[in-house]
């Protein structure tokens, strides 16, 4: 379930007196998603998604997100668009958090990933990544690599209780991770702009088989446009066995390759820029595992699944290697 805040009716109608988007007719928490609490707001308009945000965010950077999402709206890329309140504020606070009015968008994300899906999500982040270069505000990506040690470091004690001997593990894979990440060792001339860092199949909506938007741009950074294909790698070419599906990767790859073709710099770099996205997954995952209390109502996501992610591309060492 994701709403960690409830917001009662007198608030809610108090709230909604400040934008032009018609009466309420009906109003319900939404159960999926993890990091902040959503709700779904139907009134004499239309439907439109209230989010109050939780957590991971940190409610200065919230301006940037909801230009960045209100940018890409105007260039054509299919994501909700914040809806500003009368007083032209796309930001506002409701039950003592920060809250937004964001357009509804049609569609249901894949519960079940097919080879059809994979070409098209590759033409929207390509899609995404040109419309973002016109975006000029910068955000640096708190879950980079200079997060990585600190967040094994705050699980430090506890982290074989996932599986065992997988702090020794995990401090070993930095060694093959940082030391050639780009600008680190490796390639520091790597394609850079604005990236959704969280494109995984529950962020990507369908309808009668043709990708109706993308959602969730609340970890969306400035980083290598690369890390972004490595992330959807991570997240959609795996098997439910731990096995690479390279059949999705190659129809990722086209279907980016169709909008903004990689350069050989950029391919090059995808095996190491996997291993790091699958590190950032499992660390957070791992926190999340460790710190969510037991009888919190949201359900941890289950950090081995990038565990073995991370030893197939730590064995993985050239994209050759994937087979695409
Ligand atoms: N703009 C939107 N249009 C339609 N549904 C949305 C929209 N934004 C969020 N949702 C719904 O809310 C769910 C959780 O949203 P998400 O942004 O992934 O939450 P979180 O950031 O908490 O993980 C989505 O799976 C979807 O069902
Ligand atoms: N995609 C992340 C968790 C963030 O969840 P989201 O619901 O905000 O996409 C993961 O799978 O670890």
């Amino acid at each position: 379930m994701a709403v960690y805040t409830d917001v009662s009716d007198e608030a809610l109608t108090s709230f909604l007196t400040d934008y032009d988007i018609g009466d309420l007719v009906a109003f319900r928490g939404i159960a999926e998603g993890v990091e902040n609490s959503n709700f779904q707001l139907r009134t004499t308009q239309g439907d439109f998604i209230l989010t109050l945000y939780e957590k991971r965010v940190n409610a200065q950077e919230l301006p940037w997100f909801l230009g960045l999402m209100q940018h890409l709206a105007g260039q054509g890329v299919s994501c909700p668009q914040p809806v500003a309140a009368r007083s032209g504020a796309m930001l506002n606070t409701l039950a003592g958090r920060p809250a937004a009015i964001t357009t509804f968008l049609p569609g249901v994300w894949p519960r079940k990933v097919k080879a059809a899906h994979c070409r098209p999500l590759g033409q929207a982040l390509a899609r995404l990544h040109a419309a973002g270069q016109s975006y000029a505000p910068v955000r640096a990506n708190s879950l980079g690599p200079d997060a990585w040690k600190p967040l094994l470091e705050s699980c430090r004690g506890q982290t074989d209780s996932v599986v065992a001997g997988l702090e020794a593990e995990l401090d070993a894979a930095f060694d093959h991770i940082l030391p050639v990440w780009p600008g680190q060792g490796g390639n520091p001339d790597l394609p850079r702009g604005q990236i959704h860092a969280d494109l995984f199949p529950d962020n990507v909506f369908f309808l009668k088989n043709m990708l109706s938007g993308l959602i969730d741009f609340y970890f969306a950074c400035t980083d290598i446009l690369a890390y972004d294909i490595a992330i959807c790698l991570n997240a959609w070419c795996f098997e439910e066995d731990g096995s690479f599906n390279v059949t999705f990767a190659r129809q990722l790859l086209l279907g980016y390759d169709d909008v903004r073709p990689l350069s050989a710099q950029e391919r090059a770099a995808l095996p190491v820029l996997a291993r790091g996205a699958a590190m950032r997954f499992l660390l957070t995952r791992l926190y999340d595992w460790i710190n969510t209390p037991a009888d919190a109502l949201v359900t941890p996501k289950d950090p081995l699944d990038y565990v073995k992610r991370l030893r197939f591309h730590l064995a993985t060492e050239t994209l050759d290697g994937y087979g695409v």
